[in-house]
């Protein structure tokens, strides 16, 4: 199965759109493993384990493991999910960009280090800084559209004065993704849900492209209003949410509220495709 039919599978399989960002922080471990690096791989799993029959996919965000030192724990963690949950597709969030040689090193790190499905990139040194990770067919590749942060506005909502109708970064960006870019039909895009009009048009622009939108949950963004905005039937949605999820309690019963936030932010997401 590639990437997109493993996100079609999970979709039906856990009834979810729901995907889990896992950013451990020790300094928000509960009882004796606050502060313990060494508990990443704990953390994570406890949190796995607790709701893998939730989600559309999982998302371990690199820096939180790499920050510690603990790659060996993201490691574990990869093979972790792939025993317990092999239905589940796992996105490496790395937001790599680098020149077609450097992106042949990530690729490899992403796939056969950390055998995740599919990884974020930024997309801003252009084509051949992708396409490295297209040539593990099976592979997705998440592209930085319309990001979640206010600086996103920056770069990303400039209009491009050369291309025709001065489509805006994004807009163009949508568009490549959807049609020249996605040679073997590998690409999906991150939207972020702070911004629900953005999704829409990027909706528009790329009608069957996975979107990995990030920001419900911490960063305020509106569940309903982005699956209003991004979901249709056979164009996954994927949304995250990390903190939100994983902190929902920093007791010892943190899996337990872990599930419970994200049964409730799954049965939002299910509600707003009606
Ligand atoms: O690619 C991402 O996942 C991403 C893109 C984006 O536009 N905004 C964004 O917040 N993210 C990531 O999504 C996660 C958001 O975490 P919470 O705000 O805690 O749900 C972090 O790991 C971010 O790095």
């Amino acid at each position: 199965m590639n990437f997109i039919q493993q996100l079609h599978a999970a979709e039906q399989l856990n009834d979810s759109l729901l995907c889990v960002g896992l950013d451990p922080e020790p300094a928000k471990f509960p009882g004796a493993w606050k502060n313990d690096a060494a508990r990443i791989y704990d953390f994570c799993a406890a949190i796995v384990d607790a709701t893998k029959d939730l989600v559309i996919a999982f998302k371990p965000q690199i820096a939180y493991f790499a920050a510690h030192g603990a790659e060996s724990q993201l490691e574990r963690l990869m093979a972790h999910i792939k025993r317990v949950a092999p239905h589940v597709p796992v996105i490496l969030d790395a937001k790599r960009g680098d020149i077609g040689s450097t992106a042949e090193q990530y690729a490899r790190e992403a796939f056969m280090r950390y055998q995740a499905d599919a990884v974020t990139l930024s997309p801003f040194m252009g084509f051949d800084s992708i396409e490295p990770y297209l040539r593990y067919p099976d592979k997705g590749a998440i592209l930085l559209c319309r990001t979640s942060n206010p600086g996103g506005s920056d770069w990303q909502n400039q209009r491009l004065a050369d291309v025709a109708g001065q489509p805006r970064l994004y807009e163009h960006l949508a568009r490549l993704a959807q049609t020249d870019w996605n040679k073997n039909g590998q690409l999906g895009l991150v939207v972020g849900a702070t911004f629900p009009g953005e999704i829409a048009r990027v909706r528009e622009l790329a009608p069957t492209l996975p979107l990995l939108i990030p920001g419900v949950g911490a960063q305020g963004g509106d569940a309903d209003a982005t699956v209003k905005a991004g979901w249709r039937p056979g164009s996954p949605i994927i949304v995250s949410s990390s903190r939100a999820v994983l902190y929902a309690s920093q007791g010892e019963d943190f899996a337990a509220a872990a599930r419970r936030v994200a049964l409730q932010t799954r049965a939002q997401l299910k509600q707003a495709k009606a």
